[in-house]
């Protein structure tokens, strides 16, 4: 068959962005995950953090399917919101719209640039649960907020939360983001476990001034990536309770593949949602030839570069200074 793909990435979180809605494609489950592992496998042409696949929708304008590149489906993914819900709002010539993912109807409109021509997406993070049996977490109690887990550090504390994927949050000084404990805690984590059966993405998360953080987060199914959306927004939302941001206020997220934006939503009676603002950024359109039975081997038929990355580069260039001036150099 022919496929057609877009390379994307939100904050550096790289995608490839089938549209099966449009191609006319109906993949089973099996293709979905055989496509994830072939064409994510870094040592290929492509290469990604996962594979977005947008489908057709009863209700909402589009559906947005996430596969990391392990072939495990993940619930939801805010930098692949961002690039499916500009794709949707580009075909559907909307500036706003709502796209059906796993367990809520999100919002996704397009908003002023974040940095210099660069396009960019407001997201909905949305539902937002402590009760550990959401993520699933298995533990004697039925919320995480800043507290210790023995069984995993005898000195950092932890939050856990669903976005609705998965979340465990250390907020901690610079001498642990260099370290090798984030990398050990989440291969710990992420392997055959107790208490986190279905994994879990785990970010360490590191204070600048009032109004901005960074944060580094180690995916479920990927291992570090440069950024992870509903990370950064579930980590705002922790720095907010402890009182080291403001809700309602945006917060600056500086991360290893640039920065957005989070707003933290206080909705009443201890419910929240955040506002996910970064970019969403096109690399290359590719048209590959190859059987659904043997992705792997694949024949890149065409590929046609977009040349919008030159712009991201400004804002890339502008985290980076501030994430080793901040980040590294004081560690
Ligand atoms: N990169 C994503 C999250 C992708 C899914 C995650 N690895 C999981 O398994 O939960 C984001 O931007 O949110």
């Amino acid at each position: 068959m022919d496929l057609n793909l877009i390379k994307c990435h939100g904050s550096g979180n790289d995608f490839l962005l089938i549209d099966e809605m449009t191609n006319g494609y109906d993949f089973t489950e099996e293709e979905r995950q055989n496509l994830a592992l072939a064409l994510c496998d870094r040592k290929s042409a492509f290469g990604a953090d996962g594979i977005l696949f947008v489908l057709s929708s009863e209700n909402c304008d589009a559906r947005m399917r996430v596969f990391n590149a392990d072939g495990s489906e993940a619930s939801m993914c805010g930098n692949g919101l961002r690039c499916v819900g500009r794709y949707v709002c580009e075909l559907l010539d909307k500036e706003t719209i709502v796209v059906q993912t796993m367990k809520a109807d999100l919002r996704v409109c397009s908003q002023e640039s974040i940095f210099e021509n660069i396009p960019t997406y407001n997201v909905e993070i949305s539902p937002v649960l402590f009760q550990l049996d959401q993520l699933p977490m298995n533990i004697d109690r039925t919320t995480l907020v800043n507290e210790s887990i023995p069984e995993i550090s005898d000195h950092l504390t932890f939050s856990a939360l669903a976005v609705p994927n998965p979340h465990l949050i250390s907020v901690v000084g610079t001498e642990h983001i260099l370290s090798n404990e984030q990398k050990s805690i989440a291969e710990t984590v992420n392997g055959p476990n107790n208490l986190f059966p279905d994994g879990v993405n785990v970010s360490f998360v590191h204070p600048l001034e009032k109004g901005s953080i960074y944060v580094r987060t180690y995916e479920r199914g990927v291992g570090f990536t440069n950024a992870c959306g509903t990370a950064m927004s579930a980590s705002s939302l922790v720095t907010c309770l402890l009182q080291q941001n403001e809700f309602g206020q945006e917060i600056d997220v500086y991360n290893n593949g640039g920065k957005v934006r989070v707003v933290v939503n206080e909705l009443g009676e201890g419910r929240y949602n955040m506002e996910l603002i970064g970019n969403a950024t096109y690399l290359y359109q590719s048209q590959l030839e190859l059987s659904l039975s043997n992705p792997e081997q694949y024949h890149e038929v065409s590929r046609q570069e977009f040349t919008e990355e030159a712009m991201y580069e400004h804002l890339q260039n502008h985290a980076k200074s501030i994430v080793e001036s901040k980040v590294f150099m004081s560690a």
